[in-house]
């Protein structure tokens, strides 16, 4: 029996994320590795912040900070060229590392750094730049601040020095991209559903790392979902009620009671009795209702109906307390995604969304989901984040008439931090899908969903795109004239419709 040998590996050592306050320089030694110049976060608010030289690999838990440097330089640079587009620039997000400045307080220069800078001299993509001591326990480096006279002190009001961002304009960041991508395609990877894919022929960006992707919107403090017990769901309807076509049945089933009656269906004497119950209120279960979705076995089943798609009306959905069973007609956009999705780069409007597949007229594509938030919390967000933060914004006020619900009653989807791919969806004035409201509780007038479906036929790889605003034409000629003035916050809508309506908010 051959002895058994063990290769020893060394393993490579990584930076605590919490360790770390920024990145703020790269560079690419002789051995052609990529470097990072990280400046270490200051347990005491007294000592001087460590910098030092990482490989790209060293930092693999820090991949969002790797982002908000590469960004933070893209951006710079971008600034510095002026290109044709510059005029109609999409606003950009601040990246926390614009608050990562070097900061004003005074220290001692390092002799060696102050002659490179003074010298006008390029720097030495070799030298060794840490101010502090750097220690490795249990595979992590730590790195502490000391003031022994053999290590050289920095300052830390010129990091970086003008050398360092010079060099790191021309140096390779191919390896931290490829990291960041792949990082980014493991978290769609990891989602429930069809296949998400990301692609980028302008670049070599991927999308924000602080973006979480989550399955379920996730409710934040002082939100509520009315109380389980009553979503009952319908109990009169059966599985195979004859047609084997489950809540289609429409005039038995409770969870359609509020659901848009179907006119079309009723009798003289339903007539009269509908007139009553919209004048004077009143339950419409016994009545025909909408059915949302194509039922029958056509190439359209499962496609939300004329009826809905030329309506705001909000869709409500079987739940999992019915009694019609789970393979219920009405039990559609809460199954989520079947739609096969690319997350794009555009041109000029940042990420996009498109299908990878033939989309059909009123087909479900997914659900805007992220942090559900009051409106006091909304409010502040906004004030916070501007106008661009408007578009992450999403109002839940589909009942607030109906139920008489004041606007701080009301919850709102903050899509910027968490959500799902249709956060990348952008705006057009003439949109290929619309957004639905789908309730599975009747009775929650505040939580429910709000659903994409496409508009019309979609063909495979166009751009998917729903009107933010979504005004109806009462509500567009409300509009008053004066309020439409852009301002200077006012985002240029890049749609490119022929019927632009020339800004996203004004
Ligand atoms: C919900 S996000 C859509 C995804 C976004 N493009 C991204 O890269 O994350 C909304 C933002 O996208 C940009 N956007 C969307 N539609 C646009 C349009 N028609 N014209 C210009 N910018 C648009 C604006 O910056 C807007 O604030």
């Amino acid at each position: 029996m051959l002895p058994m040998v063990v290769i020893p590996i060394r393993q490579v050592r990584k930076l605590r994320n919490r360790d770390v306050a920024s990145i703020v320089s790269n560079r690419v030694n002789s051995n052609k590795e990529e470097q990072y110049l990280v400046k270490w976060s200051s347990s005491k608010p007294t000592s001087y912040p460590v910098f030092s030289w990482h490989t790209s690999q060293e930092l693999v838990n820090c991949l969002e900070l790797l982002q908000d440097h590469l960004e933070a330089k893209q951006t710079h640079s971008s600034r510095k060229r002026k290109s044709p587009d510059s005029d109609v620039e999409v606003e950009r997000r601040a990246s926390p590392s614009t608050r990562l400045l070097p900061s004003s307080r005074a220290s001692s220069t390092s002799s060696t750094e102050r002659s490179s800078v003074s010298s006008g001299r390029t720097i030495n993509p070799e030298i060794k730049v840490y101010n502090g001591v750097l220690e490795e326990s249990e595979g992590a480096i730590k790195a502490k601040s000391v003031t022994r006279p053999d290590i050289p002190r920095i300052s830390v009001a010129n990091m970086p020095t003008p050398e360092m961002v010079q060099t790191a304009r021309s140096s390779s960041t191919y390896t931290a991209e490829n990291m960041i991508r792949n990082e980014i395609l493991q978290r769609l990877r990891a989602l429930p559903g069809a296949k998400i894919h990301l692609s980028n022929v302008h670049d070599r960006s991927a999308p924000s790392l602080r973006f979480k992707f989550i399955s379920e919107s996730v409710l934040q403090e002082g939100v509520f979902k009315a109380d389980p017990a009553t979503q009952i769901g319908c109990q009169q309807c059966r599985p195979h009620m004859g047609r084997h076509i489950g809540c289609e049945y429409t005039k038995k089933c409770d969870c359609l009671e509020y659901a848009s009656v179907d006119e079309s269906r009723l009798s003289d004497e339903q007539k009269k009795e509908y007139r009553i119950i919209r004048e004077q209120g009143g339950s419409t279960i016994g009545l025909p209702k909408k059915f949302p979705y194509y039922a029958d076995a056509t190439n359209r089943t499962g496609c939300l109906v004329p009826f809905y798609l030329k309506s705001r009306n909000p869709i409500y959905e079987c739940n999992d307390s019915c009694a019609c069973g789970a393979f219920c007609r009405n039990k559609n956009v809460q199954r989520g995604r079947h739609v096969e999705l690319e997350i794009f780069k555009t041109k000029k409007r940042g990420w996009g969304l498109r299908a990878k597949q033939d989309l059909r007229e009123g087909e479900f594509i997914d659900t805007y989901r992220g942090e559900i938030i009051t409106d006091e919390e909304a409010t502040r967000r906004e004030e916070s984040g501007g106008k661009a933060k408007a578009s992450y914004l999403y109002s839940l006020d589909k009942f607030a008439e109906s139920e008489g619900l004041s606007q701080e009653e009301l919850y709102v989807i903050d899509g910027e931090y968490m959500g799902g791919p249709i956060k990348f969806m952008n705006h057009s004035c003439e949109p290929n899908c619309r957004q639905y409201t789908v309730s599975y509780n009747k009775h929650d007038c505040k939580v429910y969903d709000i659903a994409i479906f496409a508009c019309r036929d979609i063909p495979a790889m166009e751009e998917l795109t729903f009107d933010y605003l979504d005004k109806d034409e009462e509500e567009e000629n409300e509009e008053d004239a004066e309020s439409s003035q852009p301002s200077q916050e006012s985002v240029p809508c890049l749609c490119g419709a022929k019927k632009c309506r020339k800004w996203l908010w004004t």
